[in-house]
């Protein structure tokens, strides 16, 4: 459930009609709910009960810095990947002492100013990385806290181009050679190994994978105690699925926590997890404009003002949202396909739509919050869609549209 809702005949988001919204905002928009955004993320929290952990909302997911000053609000982790993403949560204000570094290329200056800022933990995808981190660290007269992200070898079951935990897939260090680089790890001067991290994929809707995942970090662990290496913290990532469709069933993260502590080793760690689309994708939705109607004997097109560089999800995974009338009209539908204006035949929002609309209608693509904005893109020199935030009554504009002056700075012709 999300507080996006018929109300009178028309959606609403929390207390405002999203018709409303549009019209004072313009089209292309996101529409995020404050409310939504703050109850799934303590679904989160309140799984874990008196178990020590730490929620790590991963910032890729939606990184508008008034959704992760929500968060710091609240108190939460933050999962990064890059130094632009720890410049955001420092932004937003959020606590450099429960962020985790993750993502497999991370530069020197990335790691100088994480060490800097003193974050938690870097989830370390390599023995080289250890090697740099070890450097920068011993350079800054630091001692950098560690994990490794081991790749566990598990199927997600997921889409190729989001299941990370294969060991095909370019993360994590494999997990028969965990044990040996821990111990390498463990004897280096700047560094102080604290836990073990993996992330194994996104939009996972069935528990079995993050099981077999968890019990192959709970048997290091144990390997590693023998050695002598002690494991304070288990990460086991992000990855929880939600529901994108009618009928889909995504387990919620108290069915999550349930079944993973249904193993009592677990107890002894502090556990650290990094959701990202269970707690933003449906605490958003972006809103689109019908433009035009293009009806043949084959196929019929809407063509709206919203397109893959706003939303690539259907572009890049053939992924499924829902698309919605904001003012929904009586009488007879027609199938359409709802494409954006991009010059790519990928650029589609959804296929094979029942809708009954007209140009000038609003339409609404459910499920938007997360990976949305954040791999939107400039792509045929379209500025980035206005994003805002409902609380209960109120509308704020967290990010305004990006005009054509921001879109052009900074390039130049020659001389
Ligand atoms: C290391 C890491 N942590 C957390 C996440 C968040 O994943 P999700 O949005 O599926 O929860 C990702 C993305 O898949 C990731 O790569
Ligand atoms: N961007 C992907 C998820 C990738 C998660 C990042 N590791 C999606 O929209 O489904």
């Amino acid at each position: 459930m999300d507080h996006f809702e018929y109300r009178n005949g028309q959606l609403h988001a929390e207390n405002v009609a999203v018709a409303d919204i549009a019209r004072a905002h313009g089209t292309p928009c996101y529409v995020y709910s404050r409310a939504t955004l703050e109850r799934h993320w303590h679904a989160f929290k309140d799984a874990f009960g008196a178990q020590p952990h730490l929620v790590c909302y991963a910032v890729k997911a939606n990184s508008n810095l008034a959704i992760l000053n929500l968060f710091a609000r609240l108190g939460s982790g933050f999962d990064i990947v890059s130094g632009g993403e720890l410049e955001r949560v420092l932004r937003a204000g959020g606590d450099p002492g429960k962020v985790v570094f993750s993502g497999l290329g991370k530069k020197v200056p990335e790691i100088r100013k994480a060490l800097e800022v003193g974050i938690r933990c870097f989830n370390i995808e390599s023995e080289a990385e250890l090697d740099r981190i070890n450097a920068v660290a011993g350079e800054m007269g630091k001692v950098a806290s560690i994990s490794l992200r081991v790749n566990p070898d598990v199927d997600a079951q997921t889409h190729p181009y989001i299941s990370t935990g294969l060991k095909e897939n370019k993360f994590g260090i494999e997990i028969g050679r965990a044990e040996a680089v821990y111990v390498k790890a463990a004897a280096m001067p700047h560094l102080n190994v604290v836990g073990i991290d993996c992330h194994i994929g996104s939009q996972l809707l069935t528990l079995t994978p993050f099981m077999d995942a968890l019990q192959r970090l709970l048997a290091l662990a144990e390997r590693l105690q023998t050695q002598g290496i002690k494991i304070h913290h288990l990460d086991i990532g992000g990855g929880l699925g939600v529901r994108y469709q009618e009928g889909q069933a995504a387990p919620s993260p108290a069915d999550y926590m349930a079944q993973l502590f249904t193993d009592e080793r677990l107890r002894q760690y502090e556990i650290f997890v990094e959701p990202g689309r269970a707690i933003a994708a449906n605490a958003g939705i972006l809103v689109t404009e019908v433009e035009f109607l293009k009806m043949s004997e084959y196929k019929n097109f809407a063509i709206v003002d919203a397109a893959m560089n706003d939303l690539i999800r259907p572009a890049l995974y053939s992924a499924w949202q829902e698309i919605i009338p904001v003012v929904p009209r009586e009488g007879e539908t027609a199938t359409y396909d709802i494409v954006g204006p991009v010059c790519e035949t990928s650029d589609f929002l959804g296929k094979e739509r029942d809708l009954n609309i007209q140009p000038g209608d609003f339409l609404a693509v459910r499920s938007s919050g997360a990976y949305g904005f954040t791999m939107s893109s400039n792509y045929n020199t379209r500025p980035r869609a206005v994003e805002v935030m409902v609380d209960g009554d109120t509308v704020h504009v967290v990010r305004q549209r990006e005009t054509l002056d921001d879109l052009l700075r900074g390039e130049q012709v020659l001389p």
